[in-house]
């Protein structure tokens, strides 16, 4: 439902987005990711067809946004960066003024203006003007404004930024809502966001894709997806290091402060993992806790992100 196809966009001679190409299909939350200025807000303005790209073009329902702007724009709802809105009017009057402009008419424009304010939350705050709302009610009203004609794609841009925990677990539960019958591109820096929500994630640094994978793979970048860690007091530690590197599928044994990480060959996590729990029953070794590291996103964000910054220095 969204393809994007060798998006590029130079300023001035130098490319903020370079050759960016992926799809996003029909029940997909597409997580976009990477650091400030790395090309996001642009590769998102340029599907919208807010910005025109230098090269290459993208495609919204199969409308060409380039050639068939209208039939695209029909079919998306787009939360900008930073949520713009007309700050003197009130939510309900900026809702019936996009409605006017999509088009809507009678009961059907009531009906999608009513489902837009719940969906979003802003009953409280509906005839109040957007400037006096805080900064997450004005998301709020932005987000309303992007699901009011109800459109098969969605384009959100940092939908949860300046909210408080509560109302991000409410949009993110919104947005899971929908997923299933609609194709979602949201930009993040948050990436707890990432696996709470996202079915794929696209790693965008210096205007480039560095990955694309589901969070789960992601995490097996980690060179500590898998490890065991041990937690066993000071005495027992240095008699039990020989013993866990005859684990069946153990890699390399570490002493780390308070604990021991075991690192398994990759693809033998789970074997290690039962190998140490069996071993520690069968011969009641020392152990205060155990747990298996799943990986850690931010890990694997700073190296694909950093990496992507050397390759271009
Ligand atoms: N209109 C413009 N004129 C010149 N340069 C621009 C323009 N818009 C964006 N840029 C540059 O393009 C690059 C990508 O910016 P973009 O806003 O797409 O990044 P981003 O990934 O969305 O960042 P952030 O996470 O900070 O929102 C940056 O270097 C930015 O300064």
């Amino acid at each position: 439902m969204i393809e994007a196809q060798a998006l590029t966009k130079s300023f001035g001679g130098t490319d903020a987005v370079r050759d960016v190409s992926f799809s996003v299909a029909k029940g997909e939350v597409l997580g976009f990711l990477g650091p400030n200025g790395a090309g996001k807000s642009t590769t998102m303005k340029m599907i919208t067809g807010f910005l025109t790209p230098t090269r290459g073009t993208a495609r919204v329902c199969g409308h060409d946004i380039l050639t068939q702007t209208r039939a695209a724009q029909r079919r998306l709802g787009y939360l900008p960066e930073g949520a713009p809105a007309y700050g003197d009017m009130t939510p309900f009057g900026l809702l019936s003024f996009v409605a006017d402009v999509r088009g809507l008419k009678g009961a059907e424009r009531r009906k999608r203006i009513e489902a837009a304010l719940d969906a979003a939350q802003v009953r409280g705050v509906v005839h109040q003007p957007i400037d006096t709302l805080s900064k997450g009610f004005k998301r709020r009203v932005g987000l309303a404004q992007a699901l009011l004609h109800d459109p098969d794609v969605l384009i959100l841009d940092e939908p949860t930024d300046g909210l408080d925990p509560n109302q991000k677990h409410d949009v993110r539960s919104l947005i899971r809502e929908m997923a299933p019958e609609k194709a979602i591109l949201i930009s993040t820096h948050i990436l707890e966001e990432v696996e709470a929500l996202c079915s794929r994630t696209l790693v965008i640094a210096r205007g480039c894709i560095v990955a694309d994978n589901t969070p789960a793979e992601l995490l097996r970048r980690d060179p500590l997806h898998g490890a065991v860690i041990l937690s066993v007091v000071a005495a027992a530690r240095s008699a039990l290091l020989p013993k866990l590197q005859l684990i069946p599928g153990v890699l390399a044994v570490a002493e780390e402060g308070e604990t021991l990480v075991v690192r398994p060959v990759p693809g033998r996590e789970a074997d290690v993992l039962a190998g140490l729990t069996q071993a520690i029953r069968a011969e009641n070794w020392p152990v205060a806790e155990i747990y298996q590291q799943r990986g850690r996103l931010d890990v694997v964000f700073r190296t694909l992100t950093t990496d992507a910054r050397a390759r271009a220095a």
